[in-house]
């Protein structure tokens, strides 16, 4: 198999840069300085876990790298775009147009089924009724959940929430997925079976994976682990070298 270190691969790449970042919360009592000046740059097809103990700053540097929060001081560019001069309403465009997300909590709609769940996000982008099915049934089968589609969350276990929220994290077709602690609730061979789906989304369409985990377990999965204390990077250490995209071909082939 070929394969490729993101140390031989040139600044192109480079699909997510963050240059001397800080950030700092304003509390009534307290400022507290959550990014201390965190440098770091993520290739395209990385799979990325970033680990450290609680309250080293791992959600808020995923929450200002994807352009959920702000920062305070520095750069971030992603996918050449430096985020910080968008406007909230073009950097909810732009998140919706280049990333997906997955969360702990799966954050489906309760009252939605698998399908419209991952319908939605096609929808409010402005994509057509008709297209947003498709393409929501197309990363269903993506994860393997097609018999599912007409079910409920709360029929559903929680691996397949988990699925349903991969499918629609996909169907936007971005090029990066965050994933905060995306098996934090799921039990360990549920927790195996997600992360191997997330590893073969990464090979088949080129995505590239940034997770948020406080499992050695999970981090040794990825491509490349950093590691963070008290809002900087310790430790950059890359894992195993990534895999060329298989026989899909190029996520940007599919647009
Ligand atoms: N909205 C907020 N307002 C004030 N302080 C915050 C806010 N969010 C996070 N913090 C503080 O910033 C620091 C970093 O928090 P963060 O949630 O990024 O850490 P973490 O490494 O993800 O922790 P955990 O593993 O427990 O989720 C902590 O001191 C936290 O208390």
């Amino acid at each position: 198999m070929e394969t490729e270190t993101s140390r031989e691969r040139g600044q192109d790449d480079v699909v997510i840069e963050a240059i001397d970042i800080h950030k700092h919360y304003d509390t009534s009592k307290v400022v507290v300085k959550a990014l201390q000046g965190v440098t770091l740059r993520i290739h395209r097809k990385e799979v990325v876990a970033i680990m450290g103990p609680s309250g080293c700053g791992k959600t808020t540097l995923l929450n200002c790298l994807s352009g959920l929060d702000r920062i305070t001081q520095g750069t971030i560019r992603i996918a050449n775009q430096d985020i910080r001069n968008l406007s909230d309403r073009q950097l909810t465009l732009f998140r919706a147009r280049e990333m997906g997300f997955v969360f702990q909590t799966y954050n489906l709609l309760p009252v939605l089924t698998g399908l419209e769940n991952v319908e939605l996000p096609l929808l409010v982008s402005g994509v057509s009724s008709r297209e947003a099915r498709t393409r929501a049934l197309a990363s269903i089968e993506q994860v393997g959940l097609l018999g599912w589609a007409d079910h409920r969350p709360a029929e559903m276990s929680g691996g397949q929430r988990q699925r349903f929220a991969i499918a629609r994290a996909l169907a936007t077709t971005p090029s990066i997925v965050w994933a905060d602690e995306p098996t934090g609730a799921l039990d360990s061979k549920t927790s195996q079976e997600i992360l191997d789906l997330m590893l073969t989304l990464n090979h088949e369409l080129g995505l590239t994976f940034v997770w948020v985990t406080h499992a050695l377990e999970i981090a040794r999965q990825a491509n490349r682990m950093i590691t963070m204390a008290d809002g900087l990077i310790q430790e950059d250490i890359p894992i195993k070298a990534q895999a060329s995209v298989g026989t899909f071909g190029e996520r940007g082939a599919q647009r």
